[in-house]
């Protein structure tokens, strides 16, 4: 796929106001919040609302990690999120009836580590709205993103998943202008990248890494 507009760009794991506004003033496409209690960047249903609400022109995200249908509603109810973000083991299936349940975009997040792995996409694209490619996490994980790790950006090249998608895994201001070039991504999705330690959102280096994609 040839790059032939600005990508898109999520800064996720926005746990403060002052992050929420740095990312949204220097542009950002999409603000990550996450659910998920293993996550240093975990907030309660309560603060995820109180946070989306400084969206502006920016599109919210519920990141979430194998829900069910009681959970999803409560984040219906205190975020109203515009896309909801699946980043466990759902399977197709369960994607198709999180989209129907909630009624507003889903995407799938897929650990990627091989070529095989990006054909797993393929029996996903109907029933989703989008796709995150992020890295394959270590099987002693504890949680499924969110790791800092880079991956083979350019397994990605000339592969069409049939949705919209995002490149995670790793990305740096240093290193996301050569990933983008290596994947072709349309997108990309940032947490560690834009952190000083992890669950500590770095002003700086989110107007940094949002102002180098911007001027690819
Ligand atoms: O960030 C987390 O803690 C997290 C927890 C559970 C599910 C997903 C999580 N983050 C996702 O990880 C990728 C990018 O991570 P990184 O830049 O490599 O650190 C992104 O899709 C986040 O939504």
């Amino acid at each position: 796929m040839t790059q032939t507009r600005t990508p898109l760009i999520k800064i996720c794991g926005l746990n403060s106001a002052d992050a929420v506004d740095a990312a949204v003033n220097a542009g950002a496409d999409y603000l990550g919040f996450i659910h998920f209690p293993k996550s240093p960047r975990h907030l309660s249903l309560e603060h995820m609302g109180a946070l989306a609400a400084r969206k502006g022109d920016a599109k919210s995200v519920a990141v979430l990690v194998d829900p069910d249908e009681m959970l999803m509603g409560e984040v219906l109810r205190h975020m109203r999120p515009d896309f909801i973000q699946l980043h466990g083991g759902e399977s197709p299936m369960r994607c198709l009836d999180a989209r129907h349940y909630a009624e507003i975009g889903v995407w799938k997040a897929l650990g990627v580590s091989t070529a095989d792995d990006l054909q797993k996409a393929l029996t996903y694209k109907d029933h989703v709205d989008g796709f995150v490619f992020d890295a394959k996490p270590p099987k002693d994980a504890d949680r499924p993103g969110g790791l800092g790790e880079a991956w083979d950006y350019s397994l990605l090249k000339d592969f069409d998943p049939g949705q919209p998608w995002l490149l995670a895994g790793g990305l740096t201001v240093e290193t996301v202008s050569e990933a983008i070039a290596q994947s072709g991504a349309p997108g990309v999705d940032v947490v560690s990248g834009v952190e000083s330690a992890p669950g500590v959102k770095s002003l700086d280096k989110i107007k940094a890494f949002i102002t180098a994609v911007k001027a690819l």
